[in-house]
């Protein structure tokens, strides 16, 4: 913290620090949807200034300064820098946090295996790059598919960055989780809590409500109490959510940013400033081996977050159906990972 003019005559307020938020890809859409919220403080609150980096791509360097040119002149008061770069040197140095957005994008005709094979790379030569010129203990968000393995190679080729500080984004099926549960129940979506997403962001995922609760007049209640058609849990819901990213690009033709963003910005809020009491989000974090899953993997965990950690909520119960749903999102997992590493050979 600092002490700086409020602009009054005789006036000091206290004023943090600013961040510095790295953020890849920030000419393509989720980028310029988040841009604005975190220089908002929606990421990182009302009261913390923040200073944002941009990195892009040659072809898109226009575009990106383009961004730049707006985020000027919206004048957000807590905004108090604005880097926009093609040259990743110069956007990892000093970053506090860093949302990794960018990524080359699935076009039609391609297989799942050849877009891994070209952000493998790219995750490869940005982690040496936060390695060397990010912040000690700069927390990184990956948000580019596949985001769980793109975490994974950018942890192997940044070991020097805690594992801890390395996270993929599962929140926004987290956030479709509870959006779908609220609106069977026909209750607002902030009365319903604790889903959890297991596993990697993708189809293979899994949506589980065995913990879940939601808040009604007479107290809280288990959402499996609530919603006595168990058909439709076991099936309907899951698919929903897993399948909720393909049914956005149907309808946009392009995949989801608005929402993609805020998530990102709900997912480093709560590990930034903690998550309230009685409450989980989930989140991709490093394997320890909790409930059973391989160790090393980047993999979608129910977490608390406290003091600007996060921590895996142990002791749920698992029945035997989500114990069948854990082990096959895992072994996808486990089989991306190994493809990743083959195309570095
Ligand atoms: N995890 C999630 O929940 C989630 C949700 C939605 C989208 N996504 C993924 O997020 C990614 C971005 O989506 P989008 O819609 O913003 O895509 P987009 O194509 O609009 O934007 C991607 C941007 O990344 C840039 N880029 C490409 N290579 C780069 C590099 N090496 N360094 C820096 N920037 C680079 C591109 O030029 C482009 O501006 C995609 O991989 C998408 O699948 C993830
Ligand atoms: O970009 C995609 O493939 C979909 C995206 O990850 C989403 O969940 O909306």
């Amino acid at each position: 913290m600092k002490l700086a003019g409020c602009g009054l005559r005789g006036c000091r307020i206290w004023q943090k620090t600013p961040v510095t938020v790295l953020v890849t890809g920030a000419a393509g859409q989720i980028g310029y949807a988040l841009v604005p919220m975190v220089a908002r403080g929606l990421m990182l609150g009302p009261d913390q200034p923040v200073i944002l980096h941009m990195l892009d791509i040659l072809p898109n360097a226009e575009a990106l300064n383009g961004v730049k040119m707006e985020l000027v002149d919206a004048a957000f008061s807590l905004l108090k820098g604005v880097v926009a770069t093609t040259d990743v040197v110069e956007a990892c140095t000093g970053v506090n946090i860093a949302v990794m957005i960018g990524g080359f994008p699935r076009k039609e005709g391609m297989e799942r295996k050849d877009v891994m094979s070209k952000n493998v790379s790219i995750y490869k030569a940005q982690a040496s790059a936060l390695e060397k010129y990010a912040a000690p203990n700069c927390k990184v968000l990956v948000v580019a598919n596949p985001a769980n393995t793109n975490a994974v190679i950018l942890k192997e080729f940044a070991p020097s960055i805690p594992a801890k500080n390395i996270t993929c984004l599962t929140r926004l099926d987290h956030n479709r989780a509870l959006a779908q549960i609220a609106e069977r129940l026909n209750v607002h979506v902030g009365d319903v809590k604790n889903v959890i997403i297991w596993g990697n962001h993708s189809s293979t995922q899994y949506p589980d409500v065995n913990h879940a609760t939601v808040v009604t007049k007479d107290g809280e209640k288990q959402v499996r109490e609530l919603v006595t058609d168990h058909q439709w849990l076991y099936g309907e819901f899951i698919t929903a959510v897993q399948q909720r990213g393909a049914e956005i690009i149907k309808a946009r033709k392009l995949s989801s940013a608005l929402s993609a963003a805020s998530s990102a910005c709900d997912h480093m809020r709560d590990w930034v400033l903690g998550t309230s009491k009685g409450t989980w989000v989930s989140m991709g974090v490093y394997s320890d081996g909790s409930y059973g899953v391989p160790a090393g993997l980047i993999y979608s965990f129910p977490v608390t977050c406290d003091k600007g950690g996060w921590s895996i909520l142990q002791g749920l119960k698992i029945d035997d159906f989500s114990r069948a749903k854990l082990d096959a999102t895992a072994t996808e997992l486990v089989e991306e990972k190994s493809f990743a590493y083959s195309c570095l050979q």
